[in-house]
């Protein structure tokens, strides 16, 4: 993908719908009793492998792929089939993780296997706990992919302190509580995303039935805008409904926090979920350290924030995050290794990021590493570099944002 530098971005854009709400209201859909209509559903590579994994399992499940809509028949919590084969989560952290709370309930085996990448992600966080719950969970060296999950006799409720701040542990723990007796309780001290408990809500207590759910749009594809529109001058974009849950919407605060001219209108709730319109214009931007606490609330959010310090007046702190490295690659030393080629000043901590921005860098040929994050990062920051940069391997924006580069032509001037 070859990139300029760029004038401005301009004009009104809608993001396609959010991933981690798409992947939940799949998976409740899949166990509720009834038709379940999700409109705005991402249809990305992650989300149909969740959406195929449940088709393994006999679920009928229609999709509009013109209309983003997507029909589920669900049949119960215990309607779910024996797959034929390995249940295959692609690059999907959430599928592998979630589902297995899932599996972890059902009267048959089954495997949950992934590509390179996942088989490389830690497993054991989600082994300990579901394990406590008496799920019958196997995983490689106790701890990667393939996950092996087994019949085990009737699940118990746990009260679990996370140890590390995990949104995808605590849904698998919450799902698996719904095939456990007695009641489960998840702790956690630092906040990470809630779609999971306002789903659960949504959808009632007890037996869930099929309900009708909008996707608002996903915050952390707005983000890539919403950080190219703060730093390229003389822009200006809309982001019309965009998810602007309080657990998700530390982008925001940080980039006001950096000086960044952002606003949200029109807020209202949609099936248990706020929703806004986003609008953001160009404005001087100045480094900050972040809040341990504002982590959980935008880490995927952080190789962009590092693009935007990048270009911001003075320095910028992340610590505490050190997550990043069991992401889908290590995205401490990726953004690193990419923003030096274009000569930032950028260092690594052991837990986060030392950045102290410069008023312009260098086009030059960057690698995503395949990880999709990382390649609308490293895109948006070389359309404020005059010159033409070269990125391999964009494919992978197909993982979440599938239209993330015809969206961006759109708005660019
Ligand atoms: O629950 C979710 O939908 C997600 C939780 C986060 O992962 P962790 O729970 O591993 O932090 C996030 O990085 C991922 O993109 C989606
Ligand atoms: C980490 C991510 O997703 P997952 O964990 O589902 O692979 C992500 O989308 O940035």
């Amino acid at each position: 993908m070859k990139i300029e530098g760029i004038k401005a971005l301009r004009g009104e854009i809608k993001i396609p719908g959010d991933k981690s709400i798409s992947h939940r209201a799949v998976m409740l859909g899949s166990i509720s009793k009834g038709e379940t209509t999700i409109e705005n559903v991402l249809l990305s590579e992650d989300t149909l492998r969740t959406i195929e994994c449940f088709r393994e399992m006999g679920i009928k499940i229609d999709i509009d792929g013109k209309e983003n809509r997507v029909r589920i028949q669900g049949k119960g919590i215990y309607s779910l089939e024996k797959p034929s084969k390995p249940l295959d989560c692609g690059n999907s952290g959430t599928t592998m993780r979630l589902l297995a709370g899932i599996l972890g309930g059902q009267k048959f085996s089954s495997t949950l296997i992934g590509d390179d990448s996942l088989s490389k992600r830690p497993m054991d966080r989600i082994i300990i706990p579901l394990t406590k719950m008496g799920v019958n969970i196997k995983g490689e060296e106790n701890k990667y992919p393939p996950l092996r999950i087994y019949p085990s006799d009737e699940l118990q409720g746990i009260e679990y302190e996370l140890p590390i701040a995990s949104a995808q542990v605590k849904s698998s723990i919450l799902l698996a509580s719904i095939y456990s007796k007695g009641r489960t309780k998840v702790i956690e001290k630092k906040t990470t995303r809630d779609h999971t408990e306002r789903m659960l809500e949504y959808f009632g207590q007890g037996e869930f039935k099929g309900k009708e759910i909008y996707v608002p749009g996903d915050i952390s594809s707005a983000s890539f805008f919403i950080v190219g529109a703060s730093i390229i001058k003389d822009s200006s974009i809309v982001i019309k409904d965009v998810g602007i849950n309080p657990t998700r919407s530390g982008i925001i605060d940080v980039i006001k926090a950096m000086g960044g001219n952002i606003r949200i209108e029109n807020i209202r709730t949609i099936n248990n979920e706020p929703i806004g319109d986003i609008f953001v214009s160009y404005s001087p931007l100045k480094g900050i350290e972040l809040d341990e606490n504002i982590i959980g609330r935008l880490i995927d959010e952080i190789p962009v924030i590092a693009v935007a310090a990048a270009f911001a007046e003075g320095t910028t702190i992340i610590r505490n995050a050190e997550e990043l490295k069991y992401k889908e690659t290590d995205r401490i030393k990726a953004m690193v290794n990419e923003l030096r080629k274009m000569g930032a000043d950028i260092e690594a901590l052991s837990d986060g990021l030392i950045i102290n921005g410069k008023k312009s860098l260098n086009p030059t040929n960057m690698n995503t590493y395949n990880d999709h994050r990382i390649a609308m990062a490293l895109s948006i920051a070389a359309l404020n570099i005059m010159g033409e940069s070269k990125i391999t391997d964009t494919q992978c924006v197909n993982i979440s944002y599938p239209n993330f580069y015809e969206t961006m032509w759109e708005i660019l001037e």
